[in-house]
């Protein structure tokens, strides 16, 4: 997975809200004792931590033709670490990667770790908190057959079922919105904004046929692959993450920070994937770059559909409803074709296919509209703060309720610029630290 820890000033500004503790200073202590980085040593890299990090060292021509390019044609610096001290610039991705395996938190934090004292369950689904006299108590589960059962806690409850799953079971639990729950049946233990302030990011695929990428969507070029890599494992690209090249840019309408992120994949990325009709896989050699739209101003809501806690919930992250959020993405898809059409990578360029160049003006803008597409990182819907909008409090507390806490990415207040895979390791790594800190470990 790619790994982005986020820009500084995402940390500083949720600190400013109020959330001591999550200034750019703490969250680093958390990110180095997390990470195991497999790079050159620098202040801000940690060493010996659970989750490998390294950056992708096989990247193709097409992806270093996309860096060289990004660099000359919108004078950014090529950035040896986007993670480090300064998040601007075309650069290699890293990803959460070593020995050739994924490094995600089970691995990093469960296979790989001594651990006499942990118990995972498995396949139950968590239907409500059990709140008595105001405190946290436990967790109902519904087994796989359907049989309900009560998990007791006996310090205190910790949700991290996402940014979906948290503020589902709160409101299932009577904690949420009170219109809102007593509309489903559901009796008001705690009236809070569960659900508000999701948001995400959203991106458009764009698609360019080049001679430089050694990849085709073929059964064939996945077989060989798959076999060399059994014969030799780590020496494909099956190793990595699809994603070799990006930056972090700044459009017009950027306040100082990066607002535009880039991407680039080797491959051609399905146009329309959220579509029910699958397309056949280009096989065409290419390169598909991205649009990113990081710092949305958009604000949606989770619901719940039913009391019923097998039903999926109502997810609408109001996507593009702010019209900024549409001109950023306008913008970057601008900077992409310059920078495609740059000296550095113009030579092995055939064409654009993906939208077309024929997509411009208001009707480039009625088409992202089409073609905007998440990126699978929806955050803040049980938002960390100390006023009224606070879910919990920047110890993680769910207020009003004694003995409960969220740690995921929903606790974000504002989503961070960058992939929200590693900071939501980080929420967890430090939930860690502060409960231990409260129980005097
Ligand atoms: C296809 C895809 C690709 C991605 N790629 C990247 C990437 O390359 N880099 C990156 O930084 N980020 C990536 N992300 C985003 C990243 O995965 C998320 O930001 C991150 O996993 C959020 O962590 P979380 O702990 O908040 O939630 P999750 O990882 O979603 O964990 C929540 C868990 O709770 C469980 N759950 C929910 N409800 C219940 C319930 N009622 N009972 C029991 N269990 C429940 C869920 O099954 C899930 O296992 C990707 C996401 C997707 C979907």
């Amino acid at each position: 997975m790619i790994f982005v820890r986020g820009n500084r000033e995402n940390f500083d500004s949720w600190e400013a809200e109020g959330n001591k503790g999550w200034g750019y200073q703490d969250v680093l202590t958390s990110y180095k004792r997390m990470e195991d980085w497999q790079g050159p040593a620098s202040e801000y890299r940690g060493k010996g931590g659970p989750i490998k990090v390294l950056e992708n060292g096989d990247i193709c021509d097409a992806a270093k033709s996309f860096i060289a390019a990004g660099a000359d044609e919108l004078n950014l610096p090529v950035n040896p670490d986007y993670n480090g001290e300064s998040q601007d610039g075309m650069h290699v991705i890293q990803e959460n990667t070593g020995n050739n395996l994924r490094y995600s938190t089970s691995r990093g934090y469960l296979t790989e770790a001594d651990l006499p004292t942990l118990e995972v369950q498995q396949r139950g689904t968590v239907s409500r908190v059990v709140i008595e006299n105001g405190r946290a108590v436990g967790v109902e589960v519904i087994e796989a057959k359907g049989e309900r059962r009560i998990v007791r806690a006996r310090k205190e409850v910790i949700l991290s079922a996402g940014a979906f799953g948290s503020p589902q079971i709160l409101m299932l639990s009577g904690v949420g919105p009170a219109g809102h729950l007593q509309e489903k049946g559901i009796k008001v233990v705690a009236d809070l904004p569960v659900g508000d302030n999701l948001h995400d990011h959203l991106f458009v695929p764009m698609t360019y046929s080049v001679d430089n990428s050694p990849h085709r969507s073929t059964a064939a070029h996945f077989g060989s692959a798959i076999v060399k890599d059994r014969l030799k494992p780590g020496s494909t690209f099956l190793s990595h993450s699809v994603f070799e090249a990006g930056g972090f840019a700044h459009t017009s309408l950027s306040t100082g920070v990066p607002d535009m992120q880039f991407f680039a994949i080797p491959w051609s990325y399905p146009p329309f994937q959220d579509e029910q009709v699958r397309l056949r896989p280009d096989t065409r050699p290419s390169l598909s770059v991205f649009s990113t739209l990081i710092r949305p101003k958009s604000r949606g809501t989770v619901r719940l559909a039913s009391a019923d806690p097998l039903a999926a919930p109502l997810i609408d992250v109001q996507a593009l409803a702010e019209p900024d959020d549409l001109k950023v993405l306008v913008e970057g898809i601008e900077m992409l074709r310059a920078v495609m059409a740059n000296s550095a990578i113009a030579k092995h360029v055939k064409e654009e296919y993906e939208p077309g160049p024929a997509f411009s003006g208001q009707r480039l803008k009625d088409e992202v509209l089409r073609r905007v597409t998440t990126v699978y990182h929806p955050v803040g819907s049980c938002r960390m703060g100390i006023d009224e909008r606070a879910v919990v409090d920047p110890e993680l507390r769910v207020n009003g309720i004694e003995g409960l806490r969220v740690a995921d990415a929903s606790i974000m207040p504002s989503i961070i610029g960058g992939n929200t895979n590693a900071p939501s390791m980080m929420i967890g790594e430090k939930a860690g630290t502060i409960i231990l800190e409260g129980l005097g470990a």
